[in-house]
């Protein structure tokens, strides 16, 4: 395992921007990003309606429960040239952060045909007025005792001199460039960084707006050639990894929005201190995350971080929004990239950027977790999906669970088992049920695709449209292996609804939300329905054992230890007291064989809690255990009570 980051404290401070249209409002708020655990606050003065310097200023310092950062931008257009010009306004004016001169001197690429052209309106500034009294107000921050106030390159120089030859305070001053597009080349970065630093800046800030991810290892790199200290991140779901990675790489800043006040391509306040634990990363955390698109669906974050931490690894799991796999793996190469689940549409692709690829993923034919060996770096395959696919359904088929690892007389044997979609999750799902002696009938939209997951599980292939007449055989089981239904379209089903009550189970891979329409629908229809949240958390313990080390890379099955102890979280399915008492309350049902499955309930409440959108009353815990030969110590089950009794958790024991 990684050193423990839990004594560590780096020197990031955790920023809430606030944009509020009036001072009143401002002034709450500063309270509220205190409550929530931001360090600092960026009073954007250019959001406030009809701002008043003298009188708002004042009132903003004064009240200030935290230090405050003071920014008063201007509008910044989309980098085109050809827009800035037509607005009509006037140009040194018009783009904040020196842009008209880092455009000019560094020929940055015109932005007008990259994936999203318009900053975020947390980026961009608002203020259309007067120059003059801009910098008027800015100074006047400066002298009321703002803490920070942030100038743009273009007028630093001049207003740096001018403040520090008059000793007032102790205000420092943030000099920024925001580059309204991708993020420049290094030599441009550190020319750039040059003429920040030669202002006399205290610190600097850069902003890119990335077309790819990759991109952020040019912003690593800036934070790793600073002489002051920087803020340097993208912005946007391809940019996110910038801003929970700065603090490893030494950034000053990270930036979260506050609860009920989201903004877009911004993490919050409260996952940046709760489940990223941004204040415990430092140069050696171990960077893991998850290769997908879209990404932000994910609860891989809520899960891993926690657990992570729990297990005193000094790792960090972050979503990893990839449009090229082959730019990804070339760009991210060192050992600080250490592991990667692989989500959607990737999981199939993968497979050649791996070094090696454990059988069980090469005969799946798709990858969903990624270590990078620790000795020689080379990138190792495995699939956790196809354990924790089946082995979820083969729990809810029968009443006893697994004793000892692979069952022999798994109650899919000889089923007629539906799996809808051929891609990375599909295979899993059909090499794992052919493995259990289950018959498989494919359906997909590309009928190749089908039929060639047909021949590897010996198994029939059939186009999907054809599955709204589909009549199954009596025991049948359905798996949807498609996004169909997740969020945010939730109402998609990717079956006719008429057709479901002739399974026996129906089984979804979508896990958000935990009851898909799908769901609903088969079990209004009298089938068991088992969610993908079953799943998913399956496949992620699998995953954790084999980013932490927990397996390395043997010749057992990655899910070997994982099948040991399954965990499952279901509601009710093993209650026996009053049934208004258990509709009232959601169970969590773990069989802990060993410290993870303990380490996994820590985090559950607060997952079952995302998952569903919803903060439920009451939990019962039911801890049991079938094999004691891996038995947490006692130290560990006395900890695990009392985590249950401070959230007042009612909670049972059996073996
Ligand atoms: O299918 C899934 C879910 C996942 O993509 C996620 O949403 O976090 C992560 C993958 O590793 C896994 O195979």
């Amino acid at each position: 395992m990684g050193s423990a980051a839990g004594a560590f404290k780096n020197s990031a401070m955790v920023c809430a921007p606030l944009m509020d249209q009036s001072v009143e409002q401002m002034v709450i708020d500063m309270q509220s990003a205190k409550a929530q655990g931001a360090d600092v606050v960026e009073v954007r003065l250019d959001c406030i309606d009809k701002f008043q310097p003298g009188q708002d200023l004042e009132t903003i310092i004064r009240n200030k429960p935290l230090p405050v950062i003071i920014v008063y931008s201007t509008v910044v257009y989309n980098g085109d040239p050809n827009a800035r010009l037509a607005s009509g306004a006037d140009t040194p004016v018009l783009v904040p952060g020196g842009l008209v001169t880092a455009l000019d001197s560094f020929t940055f690429e015109p932005t007008h045909d990259r994936h999203n052209c318009t900053r975020p309106k947390w980026e961009g500034g608002q203020y259309e007025g007067d120059e003059h009294q801009r910098l008027e107000a800015l100074r006047l921050a400066h002298d009321l005792g703002a803490d920070y106030v942030d100038f743009e390159l273009k007028v630093a120089s001049e207003l740096i001199g001018e403040l520090k030859n008059k000793h007032r305070n102790g205000g420092k001053v943030i000099v920024s460039s925001y580059l309204n597009g991708a993020t420049p080349s290094k030599e441009k970065l550190r020319h750039l960084v040059a003429s920040m630093q030669a202002t006399g800046a205290d610190i600097i800030k850069v902003v890119s707006n990335a077309d790819d991810i990759t991109e952020m290892e040019r912003i690593f790199y800036l934070l790793s050639q600073c002489e002051v200290p920087a803020v340097a991140y993208s912005v946007g779901e391809r940019g996110l990894m910038s801003q929970l990675l700065c603090p490893k790489f030494g950034g000053a800043l990270v930036y979260g929005s506050m609860e009920g006040n989201s903004i877009p391509g911004l993490p919050t306040l409260d996952s940046l201190k709760e489940v990223y634990k941004v204040d415990c990363i430092n140069s050696d955390t171990k960077v893991f995350g998850l290769v997908s698109k879209p990404v932000s669906h994910s609860k891989g974050p809520m899960l891993h971080n926690p657990t992570l931490r729990h297990a005193n690894f000094n790792g960090i799991y972050v979503p990893m929004f990839v449009d090229d796999l082959k730019k990804f793996f070339d760009v991210y190469a060192s050992p600080d990239f250490a592991g990667y689940s692989v989500g959607f549409p990737y999981k199939e692709a993968v497979v050649q950027f791996c070094d090696e690829v454990h059988p069980l993923a090469k005969s799946i034919g798709a990858v969903n977790t990624i270590i990078r060996r620790p000795g020689d770096g080379k990138l190792i395959g495995y699939n956790t999906d196809c354990e924790g696919s089946i082995t979820a359904i083969e729990d809810a088929l029968r009443d006893q669970k697994y004793v000892n690892g692979r069952s022999l007389n798994s109650p899919l044997a000889g089923k007629q088992f539906v799996v809808v979609g051929a891609g990375g999750a599909g295979r899993a799902i059909a090499v794992g049920a052919r493995s259990r002696g289950a018959r498989l009938i494919i359906f997909d939209i590309d009928l190749e695709r089908a039929k060639c997951l047909a021949r590897a599980v010996s198994g029939e292939a059939r186009h999907f449209e054809s599955l709204a007449h589909f009549q199954p055989e009596n025991g049948a089981i359905l798996a949807n292996a498609t996004p169909i239904g997740m969020h945010p379209s939730t109402e998609r089903i990717p079956a006719a609804e008429e057709t479901l009550g002739n399974y026996h189970l129906v089984f979804d891979a979508v896990y958000t939300p935990r009851k898909t329409r799908l769901l609903k629908d088969a079990d209004a229809a009298g089938a068991i329905t088992v969610s993908g949240v079953e799943m998913f958390l399956r496949q992620a313990i699998g995953q954790f054992n084999l980013f932490t080390g927990t397996e390395g890379i043997s010749s057992i099955s990655p899910c070997y230890h994982f099948r040991n102890h399954p965990l499952s979280i279901r509601e009710g399915d093993q209650y026996e007291g009053d049934e208004t008492k258990r509709q009232e309350s959601n169970y969590i049902d773990v069989e802990l064989e060993n410290l993870l499955a303990l380490i996994v309930l820590q985090v559950a409440q607060k997952f079952n809690d995302s998952i569903d959108g919803k903060k439920p009353d009451k939990f019962k815990v039911i801890v049991s255990s079938h094999n004691f030969h891996n038995t947490p110590s006692v130290e560990a089950i006395a900890d695990l009570f009392t985590r249950i009794q401070d959230r007042q958790l009612p909670c049972s024991w059996s073996t």
